[in-house]
C-alpha cells in the first residue's frame, strides 16, 4: 500500500469517528505527514553518520597503515608483511548491501588522496588467493581456453587453492553470489579470471554484461562489491577479421571495465585474442605472462577513479620548495654526512656523491618519480610512454622521427647540470654545477642496468591501469630508444661514451641533449643516433635571462659547441632544439639564423614551453602569459624559414606535432624525390655503426609518414591511436552520472 492510499483510508476513519470534523482529520493528517518525514530522515541521518564515522576511520587507519608510510617512488622500500590494500569500500557499506535497505546514499570511492603516492602493494601474497575461472562459450573455445588456464594455474609453484572452473552459464545458478557479492572463504581472498568470447549477436553474454553494469547502477546495492576480491583479470577472444576495430572483443572489454567501476583491482591488462589468426599460440601467451605477474609483489598503481590520471603531472609535480635548490658542488655537510665513496665506488675522503641518500635533492627528485640510480643517474618514466601503453598517442618524435613512445626510456648518467632554465620544469629541485666532475662515478654498466631495471619497474607498475594495450605492455619490456635529457646534463658523465655504446650494443636507439656548455666533452662525443643542442637563445643577454648559466662564459661555451657541430660532430645527425618562451626568446630571427649559419645541423626542431605552475621561492619568473600558442609557433618558425632561404641556406619546414606545439624544420637534404625523410631506420643505423664505416645522418633516413608532415590534417597525430580528449570524457561521465542521479530520485518518489 503506497503512502498516498494509506493517509486517504486513515482520513476517511478518523473522519467518521470525529463524526465529521474535518478540523480533527486535518490536525490528524498534519501529525501523520511530520511523523512520516521524521521516520524518513532518521535513517539517511544515521547512514550519513555511519559513513562520516568511516571516513574518519579511514584517515586514521590511512595515516597509520605501513602503505602511506613509505614513499612508494623509491627503489629502496622493502616491503613490510603487514601492509594492507586500501579498500574503498567498508565492512558498514558491505551490510548495508546485504540488507538492500532502499535508500540513496553515496558510496564511499576506494581511498584515494592525491599528495599521496599512487601506488600500492598486494597485503597478501597473491599465491595465496581462491582464484576463480569463468568463462561462457557458444562454440566451445573460451571452454578450451579456461580449461587450459586452469591446468597452467594448478602448476604454479606455491598457489596454495586449486583453481576453480566455472561455466557462467552451468555453474553459477545466480549471478548476485559472485558479482554482487563474493565467495566467502574465510581468511583466504579470492581472485576472478574471466575467459569471455565477444558475440555481436544475442548470446548469455549480454546478460551477464548486463548484470555488472545493473549492480554498478542499482542504488540500493553497494556499489563496489569487487574491492572484496584480491584482482581480477578478463582474457577476451574475438574475431578481428569481421569485427574489427571497436567490435573486436567489445564484450571482454566491457567485462574489465565494469568490474573496475565495480571496485575490482585489475591485476592483469584485460587480453585480446583474434581466435582466428592467432588462436592459441596468443591465448597461452596470455596465460603464460598472466601467471608469471601473479607471482610478481611490484606494486600496483592505483586505479583512481577508473581514469588513471597521473601523465600530465609530470610536467608540474616540481616542488616550490626553495631548499631543494642544492649546487652539488656546496652540498658540502649534506654529502659528508651521507659518508663517501672513492672514484668508481672506491673508499675516498674527497669524493662525494652527487645526489646522496639522505639528502633533499633525492627525496625531491624521488617525490617528483625519478628512481635514482647509484649516485648520479636517474631514470623517469614519461608520460608519453604512459600514453603511448593506453594506445592514446605517442610524443611528437614518434612523428619526427618514428620513435614509439612505449619502447623508450629516458634517462640521464648526470642528474647536476651547469643551468638553471626559466622553462625548467623541475623547478631548480635538480642538482646544479659548473664543470668538472668531482664526484664518486658510478660504472657504466651499473648505470646501464640500473636505469633498465627502473624502467622496467615502472612498466610493471602499469598493469593494473584501464586500458593498457596487451601488445604494447609485453612489448615495452624491450626497451628500442633512450632519450638521454630528462634532467641534466649527459655529456658531463666522463663515461658517456661507453654508456652510449652499450645502448647500442643492445640495439637501443640514443638520442642525447646537451645544453652546450661543454664543448671539450662535446668535442669527444662519439656517434649517437641524434645529437641535440639546446639553443634556448638568440643572443648573450638573452641567454642569461633565459638559461640562468652558472659558468661566466657560458656564450663562448656555446659558440664552440656550434662550431664543434659544423666541424668535428659533422658525421652526426645534429638537432637545434628551441624553445620558445614569450617575452624571452622570441624576437631577434636574424641572430638564430646566424646560429644556424654558423652550426649547418641537420634539423631544428621548435617547441613553445609548456607552463610548470607559477613559482614562489625558486625565482622561475615564467606565467602563462609567457606560454606562446601553437599559431605563435608557427609564425616564428615561417619566419626562421624565410629568414633562412633568403640568405640562401637550405632548410624547409617538414613536419609537426600540433599536440606538443612543435614544430620541425630540416635541411631539404632529407627530402628526396619531393618526399620528406625526416624519420629514422634505425636497423640501418645499426648495421652502419657494427660495419665500423664512417657514415652520416643522410645514410639511415626513412621517409615521414603523411600524417606528420607539415600542414597535413593530421597534423603529427598517429591517425592509429585514439585521441583521448579527458574534458570531453569526463562531461560524458557527469552527464550520465546526473541522468543516474534522476533516475534515481524519480524511483524513490513514486
Ligand atoms: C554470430 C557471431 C557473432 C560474433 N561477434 C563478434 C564480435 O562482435 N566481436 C568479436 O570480436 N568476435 C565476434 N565473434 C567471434 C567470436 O567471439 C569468436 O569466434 C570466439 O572465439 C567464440 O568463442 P566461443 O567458441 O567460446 O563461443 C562472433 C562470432 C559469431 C559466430
Ligand atoms: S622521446 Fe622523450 S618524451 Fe618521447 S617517449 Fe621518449 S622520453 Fe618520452
Amino acid at each position: 500500500m503506497g503512502f498516498g492510499t494509506g493517509i486517504f483510508g486513515v482520513c476517511a476513519v478518523i473522519y467518521l469517528l470525529s463524526g465529521g470534523r474535518w478540523t480533527v482529520v486535518i490536525a490528524a493528517i498534519t501529525i501523520s505527514v511530520l511523523y512520516n518525514i521524521e521516520q524518513r530522515n532518521t535513517p539517511k541521518v544515521a547512514v550519513q553518520g555511519e559513513l562520516k564515522e568511516v571516513k574518519i576511520a579511514k584517515k586514521a587507519k590511512k595515516k597509520s597503515s605501513p602503505i602511506y608510510a613509505v614513499d612508494f617512488t623509491s627503489t629502496s622500500y622493502t616491503p613490510v608483511s603487514t601492509s594492507k590494500i586500501p579498500r574503498g569500500s567498508s565492512p558498514v557499506l558491505r551490510s548495508r548491501a546485504v540488507r538492500r535497505s532502499p535508500k540513496v546514499f553515496k558510496a564511499s570511492k576506494p581511498i584515494q588522496n592525491v599528495e599521496e603516492p599512487s601506488l600500492t602493494r598486494s597485503a597478501v601474497n597473491l599465491l595465496d588467493s581462491q582464484i576463480y575461472i569463468f568463462y561462457t562459450s557458444l562454440t566451445g573455445s573460451s571452454q578450451r581456453v579456461a580449461s587450459a588456464l586452469q591446468t597452467k594455474l594448478e602448476g604454479l609453484e606455491g598457489l596454495k587453492s586449486k583453481p576453480k572452473l566455472m561455466s557462467l552459464d552451468d555453474d553459477v545458478d545466480d549471478l548476485e553470489e559472485f558479482f554482487m557479492k563474493t565467495p566467502d572463504n574465510g581468511a583466504t581472498k579470492n581472485i576472478y579470471v574471466l575467459v569471455l568470447p565477444s558475440y555481436e549477436t544475442d548470446s548469455p553474454i549480454d546478460y551477464f554484461l548486463e548484470h555488472l553494469k545493473d549492480t554498478y547502477q542499482d542504488f540500493r546495492v553497494d556499489k563496489y562489491p569487487m574491492t572484496a576480491l584480491l584482482g581480477f583479470a578478463v582474457l577476451g577472444l574475438g574475431d578481428s577479421e569481421s569485427w574489427s576495430g571497436e567490435k573486436f572483443c567489445y564484450q571482454a572489454k566491457l567485462a574489465d571495465r565494469w568490474m573496475g567501476k565495480l571496485g575490482g583491482r585489475r591485476l592483469f591488462p584485460v587480453g585480446e585474442v583474434c581466435m582466428k589468426y592467432e588462436g592459441e599460440p596468443r591465448t597461452n601467451e596470455w596465460i603464460q605472462n598472466f601467471a608469471s605477474l601473479l607471482a610478481d609483489d611490484e606494486p600496483f598503481y592505483i586505479d583512481q577513479d577508473n581514469d588513471f590520471e597521473d601523465s600530465d603531472k609530470e610536467d608540474d609535480s616540481a616542488s616550490d620548495d626553495q631548499d631543494t635548490l642544492v649546487d652539488v658542488e656546496d652540498m658540502g655537510d649534506v654529502i659528508r654526512k651521507s659518508g663517501t665513496r672513492g672514484l668508481n665506488g672506491s673508499a675516498s675522503n674527497d669524493m662525494k656523491e652527487m645526489v646522496a641518500k639522505d639528502s633533499p635533492t633525492y627525496k625531491s627528485l624521488t617525490k617528483q618519480g625519478y628512481t635514482i640510480v647509484g649516485s648520479h643517474s636517474g631514470v623517469k618514466i614519461c608520460r608519453w610512454t604512459k600514453s603511448a601503453l593506453r594506445g592514446r598517442g605517442s610524443c611528437y618524435k614518434f612523428a619526427f622521427y618514428g620513435i614509439k613512445s612505449h619502447l623508450c626510456m629516458e634517462t640521464t648518467p648526470s642528474l647536476a647540470c651547469s643551468n638553471k632554465c626559466v622553462f625548467c620544469w623541475r623547478h631548480g629541485t635538480n642538482p646544479v654545477a659548473k664543470s668538472n666532475w668531482r664526484w664518486v662515478l658510478d660504472p657504466p654498466e651499473k648505470v646501464m642496468e640500473g636505469a633498465l631495471q627502473g624502467h622496467y619497474q615502472k612498466i610493471k607498475q602499469m598493469r593494473g591501469v584501464p586500458g593498457i594495450q596487451m601488445d604494447r605492455f609485453q612489448e615495452a619490456f624491450q626497451v628500442r630508444h633512450c632519450a638521454l635529457s630528462l634532467v641534466g646534463e649527459p655529456i658531463f658523465y666522463p663515461h658517456i661514451n661507453e654508456f652510449v655504446g652499450m645502448l647500442h650494443e643492445k640495439h637501443i636507439s640514443s638520442f642525447l641533449v646537451c645544453n652546450a656548455q661543454h664543448p671539450d666533452n662535446l668535442a669527444k662525443l662519439s656517434k649517437v643516433t641524434q645529437l641535440y643542442v639546446s639553443i634556448d637563445a638568440p643572443t648573450k643577454k638573452d641567454l642569461k635571462k633565459v638559461d640562468r648559466p652558472l659558468n661566466s662564459d657560458f656564450w663562448d661555451r656555446l659558440m664552440s659547441c656550434l662550431d664543434i657541430l659544423r666541424t668535428v660532430q659533422s658525421h652526426q645527425r645534429t638537432v637545434f632544439r628551441l624553445t620558445l618562451v614569450k617575452g624571452f626568446n622570441m624576437n631577434d630571427i636574424e641572430s638564430y639564423a646566424d646560429m644556424v649559419e654558423r652550426a649547418h645541423p641537420s634539423q631544428i626542431e621548435i617547441k613553445g614551453a609548456t607552463f610548470c605552475g607559477s613559482s614562489t621561492g625558486n625565482g622561475n619568473p615564467l606565467t602563462m602569459q609567457n606560454i606562446p600558442f601553437y599559431e605563435e609557433c608557427k609564425d616564428f618558425v615561417t619566419s626562421l624559414c624565410n629568414e633562412l632561404q633568403s640568405r640562401g641556406l637550405n632548410y624547409d619546414i617538414a613536419a609537426e606535432h600540433a599536440h606538443s606545439c612543435c614544430i620541425l624544420m630540416a635541411h631539404t637534404k632529407f627530402k628526396i624525390n619531393g618526399k620528406w625523410h625526416t624519420h629514422i631506420d634505425y636497423p640501418k643505423f645499426f648495421e652502419l655503426l657494427e660495419s665500423g664505416k664512417d657514415f652520416i645522418d643522410l645514410d639511415y633516413v626513412k621517409e615521414t609518414p603523411e600524417w606528420a608532415v607539415w600542414g597535413s590534417d593530421g597534423a603529427g597525430f598517429n591517425p592509429e591511436d585514439t585521441k583521448f580528449d579527458r574534458k570531453a570524457e569526463k562531461l560524458k561521465n557527469r552527464l550520465q552520472r546526473e541522468e543516474q542521479a534522476k533516475i534515481a530520485l524519480e524511483q524513490q518518489a513514486q
